[in-house]
């Protein structure tokens, strides 16, 4: 189980400096192939759509000035020639149409290209996640990267349209630099002492923006939490029936507020700076138009040009500014993005181990538990203490033991979902870790008492034991009819292809053992050297429970199989019962063996047998 955090506002704050900044920077160059790996013909249109828009601010404010030159000149020289005017004119209109038709074409070749990105990173992070340790699903802290790998998805398709902007602005602005220095080279000066602070204030909020962020990724997942069990399918019984709404709704009015108070304190001290450096930015604007102006009073300059420069330095002031912002929002950005490739990191400690063996065909002997413990990460008692014994090929084994004496723990090793802290499992004398994991899953089967209840057809709830058949319906059917499911499924309207759970449109929800039924067919289309059966018949009823566990170690005889259950009226029917007691070995042998040792099992199986007399 994930742990709970309590809110713990502003207490973790990770103060994430200049340097962090420039570190995280690293992680544009993998961001960019990932642009350029997700569609080079995209990607390369869009840079040379920018590269075209780079030039035209400039080109348009110089034409402007021609045109204002000419019509002065026209009006003082008294000369009826009005054609190159128009044509300069002309000039100035079909720029404007270039730089509209060019600008759209970006955004639309920026939104699509968003979508693509954002699309691979979700598949990217989820075949991630597959891959995988359950322990790490069971982290609270690997939720957390989860969930801000997850948020850049939607978010950081950003950063893309960004540094393509950050490319476009700098060579407009190189391009209108070199030709304001031609005329005035103060103006430039001027241009930096108005924008520097203004920027570096900028990066400082950035900063503590994603400070926030970051540290506030626990309570924003238990904000989602609260938002899902507050109005979900799954919890709409219980929160009704309690009346929990208040309970859930307080709560995250409580923890949402909380977050919106820091959020907006530090708003309000950004939007206070920001408007003190943009009146700083007027006031430089209106010291250069002094400027320019007395310059064409004094003649120095036409008045062409003085729109030309006064225009210029707008577009250089705003452009500079937009790009130190921008800068600074690449970096935080950038911050971001570096969770996504920590995520990425993230490397799962159940692997193959080199040369790993293929997986027997048939097995041979069995599996030896030799004195293995388990501890859960994190946990202080061992799960699974000092555990010996031997699971023959072909046996029939049942696990019984107290709630939390380490049934289902023994159940994840064996099929190497977590592997054992101390001591070895060894299947046909080898270490489990020595097989191919892949081929090991393939061949062992378990249904978890918690099975998932998939809102897909039934088909597809039947096939998810053995993914492949899913369009073979004769072993679908067959599994159906072994599981005693195909029962269920005669009286659905839309049989095999009836939608389940409510969820969605058309859907229809199933009891508590018609869910068991066809989660038991799973383990039947599953086909598996060793199928386990971990308590998935709890809510049928004790003579249905026998009946089910029966037939399925009738049908699957010959194959090695593990059942879990806490009725004795099932459990004795196993070839071999191991009674746990604290993740230890109490008992052992066939239930005459067990009945005649008159220890723990016998005492407990009369007192189950007395209740049913
Ligand atoms: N993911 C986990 N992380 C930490 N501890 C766990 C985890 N799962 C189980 N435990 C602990 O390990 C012990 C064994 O749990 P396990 O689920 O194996 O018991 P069980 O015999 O299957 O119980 P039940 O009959 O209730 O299903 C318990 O003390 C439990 O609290």
């Amino acid at each position: 189980m994930a742990k709970r955090r309590g809110p713990r506002p502003g207490n973790t704050e990770e103060k994430k400096g200049w340097r962090e900044q420039l570190v995280a920077l690293r992680s544009i160059p993998p961001y960019l192939k990932l642009i350029w790996d997700t569609s080079p013909g995209m990607a390369g249109a869009s840079i040379v759509l920018r590269l075209l828009q780079a030039a035209l601010p400039t080109a348009i404010l110089y034409v402007g000035k021609l045109i204002i030159d000419e019509v002065l000149r026209l009006i003082e020289s008294g000369d009826g020639d009005t054609s190159y005017l128009w044509k300069v004119v002309a000039l100035e209109l079909l720029l404007a149409l270039a730089s509209d038709l060019l600008s759209r074409a970006t955004t639309l070749i920026d939104g699509l290209l968003t979508d693509l990105i954002s699309n691979r990173t979700s598949v990217d992070i989820m075949r991630h996640a597959a891959t995988l340790d359950l322990y790490q699903f069971e982290d609270a802290e690997f939720y957390d990267k989860m969930e801000r790998a997850r948020r850049q998805t939607s978010g950081r398709g950003v950063l893309m349209a960004q540094l393509l902007a950050q490319f476009q602005s700098t060579i407009t602005l190189v391009v209108l630099g070199v030709s304001v220095v031609a005329f005035n080279p103060w103006l430039i000066l001027l241009l930096v002492v108005a924008v520097i602070p203004s920027f570096i204030q900028e990066n400082y909020f950035n900063q503590q923006k994603y400070s926030l962020t970051r540290s506030w990724t626990p309570e924003r997942r238990e904000l989602d939490y609260l938002r899902y069990i507050g109005a979900s399918d799954v919890t709409a019984k219980e929160v009704k029936i309690f009346g929990l709404a208040d309970f859930i709704t307080d709560r995250f009015d409580e923890l949402s507020m909380k977050y919106y108070f820091k959020n907006r304190d530090l708003s309000i001290r950004r939007a206070g700076w920001g408007a003190f450096f943009s009146i700083i930015g007027s006031v430089t604007y209106y010291g250069a138009y002094v400027l320019i102006i007395l310059q064409t009073v004094e003649g120095v300059i036409t008045i062409g040009t003085l729109t030309f420069l006064a225009g210029a330095f707008r577009r250089m002031q705003q452009g500079l500014r937009s790009i130190l912002s921008r800068f600074a929002s690449i970096g935080e950005n950038a911050l971001y993005l570096q969770d996504l490739f920590d995520f990425f990191e993230i490397k799962p400690n159940i692997a193959d181990r080199a040369a790993a063996l293929p997986f027997p065909g048939t097995i041979q002997e069995g599996w030896v538990f030799e004195n293995v413990s388990f501890r859960y990460p994190g946990a202080e008692k061992y799960a699974i203490e000092n555990l010996s014994f031997t699971l023959p090929v072909g046996t029939k084994l049942a696990l019984v033991g107290e709630n939390g004496a380490g049934k289902t723990t023994l159940v994840k090793l064996l099929a190497r979902l977590y592997e054992p802290t101390s001591g070895r499992i060894l299947l046909d004398g080898r270490d489990l870790r020595e097989y191919r994991l892949e081929e090991l899953r393939d061949n062992v089967g378990v249904i978890f008492q918690d099975f998932f209840r998939y809102q897909l057809t039934v088909r597809e709830n039947i096939a998810v034991g053995r993914i492949g058949y899913l369009d073979n319906e004769t072993q679908i059917e067959e599994s159906a009819d072994k599981s005693l499911a195909a029962e269920v499924i005669a009286g659905l309207p839309g049989g095999y292809n009836q939608l389940l759970g409510k969820r969605f449109a058309g859907g229809q929800d199933l009891s508590g053992g018609q869910w068991q039924k066809i989660a038991l067919a799973r383990a039947y289309i599953r086909d598996a050297q060793l199928l386990i059966l971990d308590e998935p018949t709890s809510a049928l009823d004790a003579r249905a429970e026998y009946e089910v566990f029966q037939r399925f170690t009738e049908l699957i005889s010959g194959k090695s199989a593990v059942l879990i259950s806490h009725r004795f009226s099932t459990v004795r029917m196993a070839d071999v019962i191991l009674f746990l007691e604290f993740g230890k070995r109490l008992e052992m042998g066939s239930h005459e063996e067990l009945m005649a040792l008159g220890g723990r099992y016998a005492e407990l199986f009369r007192l189950q047998a007395r209740g049913y007399e």
